[in-house]
């Protein structure tokens, strides 16, 4: 059954067994309490945990998909990897799912995986635990169209064991799960963005576009997980220090339940594998049924200015 299901199932399928494994890392190094804290440049940390969940996830899923090209935020490593990091089962369920005739014929050489292995370092420092996600999306050719995104630390207050984390998934014309989707509050408008990486450009965007409330949180992951569960109706992060490893998952679920994410000219990214690395163009993505192109006509002149 698993070799015969379409391939873009196969790589969701096994993205949800590594992203739950690399959840699993990130809570035991910090539970260990040695984060190995790397300066990778300013206001850009690293830690064992970063390094380790890459290692687990890339491993896993160049096993399984050798031919597939894998780019993930934290570089190549030469270091061996435990035998149980790496895990090579599948996701049954997904496994099970009709795939859309447009997916049907995916060929390898098609496919990107990004791989963001802890998004939201800079709050894993902080012990803002719940910000964290681990993010691997799926793009064929240039478009991001399948997406898993694990928090590790979902329910950590209350749960214990294995109840622990969650994992939620989308594909384009199939759907999305492991969540409840919600459409934020009518009559209101909250805008989230980045708690550790503001400046005077992202402030301005914000000032610009009149807010009832900011939610001033860290991850690419946990800010598009709040626009899907009704908490925010946009995420506007007029800067271009995010990465395509911190969109792609994210923006194939958001669009899955029917968002959008673009830069801030209302461009989409692209995800092949010859693209620059860097959003250099900002993060505007928009809850269901929030106008998108509100937000792009009423963002202020220095933000264009500014981003390319
Ligand atoms: N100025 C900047 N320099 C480096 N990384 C940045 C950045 N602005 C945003 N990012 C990256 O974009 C992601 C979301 O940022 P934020 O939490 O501030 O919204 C984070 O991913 P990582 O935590 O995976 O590195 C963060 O590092
Ligand atoms: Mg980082
Ligand atoms: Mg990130
Ligand atoms: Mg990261």
């Amino acid at each position: 059954m698993a070799q015969s299901a379409p391939l873009i199932l196969r790589l969701v399928a096994s993205s949800i067994t590594a992203v739950n494994r690399a959840g699993k890392i990130i809570r035991d190094i910090m539970n260990e309490g040695d984060l190995g804290i790397v300066e990778k440049g300013k206001n850009d940390l690293q830690t064992e945990a970063d390094r380790s969940a890459q290692r687990c996830i890339v491993t896993s899923l160049s096993r399984q998909f050798p031919s597939v090209t894998i780019i993930g935020e934290e570089g190549p490593s030469n270091c061996e990897v435990p035998a149980d990091w790496v895990v090579t089962d599948s996701d049954p369920q997904i496994l099970q799912l009709t795939c859309p005739k447009e997916l049907l014929d995916v060929k390898d050489h098609e496919v990107v995986i990004w791989v963001d292995p802890l998004d939201g370092t800079s709050e894993y420092t902080q012990g803002l635990l719940d910000h964290v996600t681990v993010l691997v999306g799926i793009a064929v050719g240039d478009r991001a169209v399948g997406g898993v995104i694990h928090q590790p630390y979902y329910n950590y207050k209350s749960a214990s064991g294995d109840d622990v984390g969650r994992t939620l998934w989308g594909i384009t014309g199939i759907g999305t799960g492991g969540f409840n989707p919600q459409l934020p509050p009518e009559g209101k408008r909250i805008i989230t963005t980045t708690r550790s990486h503001s400046n005077t450009v992202v402030q301005a965007a914000l000032d610009a576009l009149q807010p009832d409330e900011i939610l001033r949180v860290g991850g690419a992951g946990h800010k598009v997980m709040l626009l899907m569960e009704g908490k925010a109706h946009a995420y506007v992060f007029a800067s271009a220090g995010c990465k395509r490893w911190d969109t792609c998952a994210p923006e194939a679920i958001l669009v899955a339940t029917g968002g959008c994410l673009t830069d801030m000219h209302g461009n989409k990214y692209c995800y092949n594998k010859d693209t620059c690395h860097q959003n250099v163009g900002g993060v505007l993505a928009t809850a269901k049924g929030q106008d998108h192109g509100w937000y792009l006509r009423n963002l202020p002149d220095t933000v264009h200015q500014t981003l390319v």
